[in-house]
């Protein structure tokens, strides 16, 4: 009975172990599912987020596909007329710019688009060619070309007191008013020590190219020429300054090298609401600066002569002196007196600069008087021409 109780007990111990390694590694199953599953949960919460950044990254790529930037380093840029590859440029030093911004908080602020120049990217900007074809007073300005036959001009702003959500905001404003007249950016880049603009370069050059530059076309322009272009040029700035009223952003630096000349023969005013407002007080003041700057235009037009000749002698100052003591004619450019066309117009025209650079801001007209007196001088000309045609 004994060995029976003893073998049966240890029958039972034996099923016990045996029920409990099978327990024991159902339990190991247990567990170690858990932790596959968990480790698939983990990785589909990754991967979705990864897709979720990405889908992120495509749609802020998408939007700098419309953009233009350009980058340019700080030093290595000269004087001298050159060509350079921007990128090249970029690598001679720490590069200062990235597609992100580090000091404007983020891609959208740093990056303007538009949809002229979809599909150009800016590491294709780095890439193109460049060259340095001016330094004005605010900056340098190069033509940056691409093999497919594009051209751009990138105008590199320095010191230019303004933040970059002030430049942004400004940019959007002036974006946001059109005319055919006016060359809007195509994209623009800002950081805190440095503004670019990108262009549609214009191969005609500026009216001061044309007027002043004697190996930029030796034929002198006709007066119907110059006519035209006062005139749109008018249009086109009461146009923006009544549009940008509220703004207060006036052209703030309008001059002849600011006037380019499409393949038409039509004027386009370059760099619109580039310089900065001290202050509320002065923004009307500011609007009237324009129309002095337009006076000038008026005056280089008419006379061909330099707004500062190389005597130091002020146009505005000079013309008013000669028109006061009636020497009119003197006043013309030569090549329009060469031309059969009225004087007594051109007279009227000189009349209207005249008026637009008066010493105090409240003297001069607005751009919308200015437009007036220009358009019935145009309707002066055109009826006399159409009485012409007819003999
Ligand atoms: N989009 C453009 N296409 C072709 N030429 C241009 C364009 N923009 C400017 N230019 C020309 O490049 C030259 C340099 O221009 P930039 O604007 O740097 O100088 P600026 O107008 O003389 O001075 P500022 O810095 O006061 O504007 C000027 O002769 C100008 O007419």
């Amino acid at each position: 009975v004994d060995d029976s109780t003893k073998s049966s007990k240890w029958h039972s111990l034996k099923l016990q172990e045996v029920y409990e390694s099978n327990h024991n590694s159902k339990d190991h199953i247990l567990i170690y599912s858990g932790y596959i599953l968990i480790g698939i949960l983990v990785t589909v919460i990754v991967i979705f987020i990864i897709c979720k950044r990405r889908r992120k990254e495509n749609k802020g790529d998408s939007r700098l596909s419309s953009n233009r930037i350009v980058a340019v380093s700080d030093d290595g840029l000269n004087n001298k007329f050159s060509t350079v590859s921007l990128s090249s440029e970029y690598k001679t030093s720490k590069p200062e710019f990235s597609m992100i911004s580090n000091d404007s908080g983020g891609l959208s602020s740093s990056l303007i688009t538009t949809s002229v120049v979809n599909g150009l990217k800016f590491e294709d900007l780095l890439k193109a060619p460049a060259e340095l074809i001016g330094k004005g007073n605010h900056g340098s300005l190069y033509k940056v070309m691409f093999d497919y036959g594009m051209v751009f001009a990138v105008k590199r702003f320095k010191d230019w007191g303004i933040s970059t959500d002030e430049f942004m905001k400004r940019m959007w404003k002036i974006d946001r008013v059109k005319h055919p007249n006016v060359l809007p950016p195509l994209a623009f880049y800002s950081s805190d020590h440095e503004k670019l603009l990108v262009y549609e370069f214009q191969p005609n050059g500026s009216l001061f190219n044309l007027l002043h530059e004697s190996s930029h076309n030796n034929k002198p322009l006709p007066w119907i020429n110059r006519l035209e272009i006062a005139s749109r040029t008018a249009k086109a700035l009461a146009h923006m300054h009544k549009a940008l009223e509220q703004d207060e952003i006036p052209h703030g630096n309008l001059k002849s090298s600011n006037i380019l000349i499409n393949g038409n023969m039509e004027p386009c005013i370059s760099e619109y609401g580039l310089m900065q407002i001290q202050s509320h007080k002065t923004a009307n003041n500011s609007f009237k600066s324009d129309v002095y700057g337009f006076g000038l235009i008026l005056l280089e037009l008419l006379t061909g002569k330099l707004v500062i000749d190389e005597k130091g002698i002020c146009l505005a100052d000079w013309v008013k002196t000669v028109l006061r003591e009636e020497w009119t004619a003197e006043v013309l450019d030569r090549s329009l007196m060469a031309e059969a066309a009225s004087e007594e117009r051109m007279v009227n025209l000189l009349v209207v600069g005249v008026k637009c650079v008066e010493n105090s801001p409240n003297a001069r007209p607005n751009m919308n008087q200015v437009v007036d007196m220009i358009d019935s001088i145009k309707e002066d000309e055109d009826e006399s021409n159409s009485i012409i045609s007819v003999h």
